[in-house]
């Protein structure tokens, strides 16, 4: 039995926080807003991001940051991207012993194209963390708090760090791998949520399996180029960190990434999509991170540039499809992979 908290209270904190507590660890989740935390503690629902769940009764949130990170040896960061840095220096100042963190976020920081493992060895000092971890893969929330059978991947140049939260996560249910890779873990994981929002739009602009098949496909293959160049195994893109989350996110209606890109086809703005979406969608700010790593390491992704143009420059989805078919022809198979 460990003592763990999860940093964060939607809905993919919740639902690893839950299965934590259903294997009997001492669990406490962190959220930033006393309502929520009330609501937890007092009904053992999270009813904004988990409708119909209820929660087990072992697993109890705190408002106290502080109290989350003292009183636990493993902290499984559960924010956003983009709140990652600011709870990090919220939590740092007081922290007086190493801790193991695992982090579940998918994403990467526009400008300084830091992956998250790199934004949280940035934030906090190295003799206050033994090990961080990532943990990712084909796993929608919606369906891990429902016990659906899902397999995730924990990545860790430590070995015994990556066992260590196998061992923790492990159910009945929630069957989890171990990698080395930390490189194409991360990158799959960030980069398959900008194919997903480019495959919710071809769905929103009524195209069928086709167009799907071939962005799963060519998008993996552009995830690839540059992860590979980035120092990744390319052998983790075939795995459940790569195409295993790349094909669940752009075909599952649970993903907000698709979701988005459904109404981006459907011809929505973006301001009105993210508003009504009241979840995070990280593959929009994933999207300028992939247009800056194609420059830096000069690697054609043409899908994320694609959606980028539609995103920020405000091309239409159907001009960008066009302008993908319409360019120049080539071998399937390039000599890097
Ligand atoms: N949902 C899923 O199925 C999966 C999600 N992920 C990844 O997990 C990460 C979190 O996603 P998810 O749980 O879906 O996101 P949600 O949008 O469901 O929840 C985000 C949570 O973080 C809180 N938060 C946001 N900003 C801050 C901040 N500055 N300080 C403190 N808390 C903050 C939100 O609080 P508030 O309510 O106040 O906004 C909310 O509780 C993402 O990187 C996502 O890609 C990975 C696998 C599966
Ligand atoms: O990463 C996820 C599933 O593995 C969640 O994807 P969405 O953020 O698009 O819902």
């Amino acid at each position: 039995m460990e003592n763990i908290s999860v940093l964060g209270a939607g809905s993919w904190g919740t639902a690893l926080a839950i299965v934590l507590a259903e294997n009997g660890h001492r669990i406490r989740i962190w959220s930033h807003r006393q309502d929520q935390v009330d609501e937890i503690n007092t009904q053992h629902t999270n009813a904004k991001y988990l409708p119909n769940t209820t929660l087990p009764m072992n697993l109890v949130a705190t408002a106290s940051l502080q109290q989350a990170v003292d009183e636990s040896d493993m902290i499984v960061v559960a924010v956003p991207t983009k709140a990652i840095r600011s709870v990090c220096q919220q939590f740092v100042p007081f922290m007086r012993e190493e801790k193991l963190f695992v982090h579940v976020s998918k994403g990467i920081e526009p400008d300084s194209l830091k992956r998250i493992s790199e934004l949280l060895a940035e934030e906090i000092p190295s003799m206050l963390r033994s090990d961080i971890v990532v943990l990712s893969g084909p796993s929608h929330a919606e369906e891990v708090v429902l016990q659906h059978p899902t397999t995730v991947t924990v990545a860790c140049e430590n070995m015994r760090a990556a066992e260590r939260v196998q061992d923790a996560f492990m159910s009945s249910y929630f069957r989890v791998y171990t990698l080395e890779d930390v490189i194409g873990a991360e990158i799959g994981g960030a980069l398959k949520n900008v194919i997903a929002l480019a495959a919710g739009a071809v769905d929103g602009l009524g195209y069928g399996d086709n167009a799907k098949a071939a962005l799963i496909t060519r998008g993996l293959a552009e995830i690839s180029r540059l992860g590979v160049k980035m120092g990744a195994n390319p052998l983790t893109f075939a795995g459940l960190t790569g195409m295993g989350d790349l094909i669940v996110t752009c075909t599952s209606v649970h993903s907000r990434n698709w979701r988005a890109g459904n109404l981006l086809g459907k011809g929505y703005k973006l301001d009105e999509i993210l508003e009504q979406m009241g979840m995070v969608v990280e593959g929009v700010r994933t999207a300028k991170a992939a247009h800056q790593l194609a420059a830096k390491y000069d690697v054609a992704m043409p899908i994320s540039s694609a959606l980028y143009s539609v995103l920020f420059e405000a091309t239409p989805p159907k001009q960008a499809v066009d302008a993908l078919m319409a360019r120049m022809k080539k071998r399937e198979i390039d000599e890097m992979m």
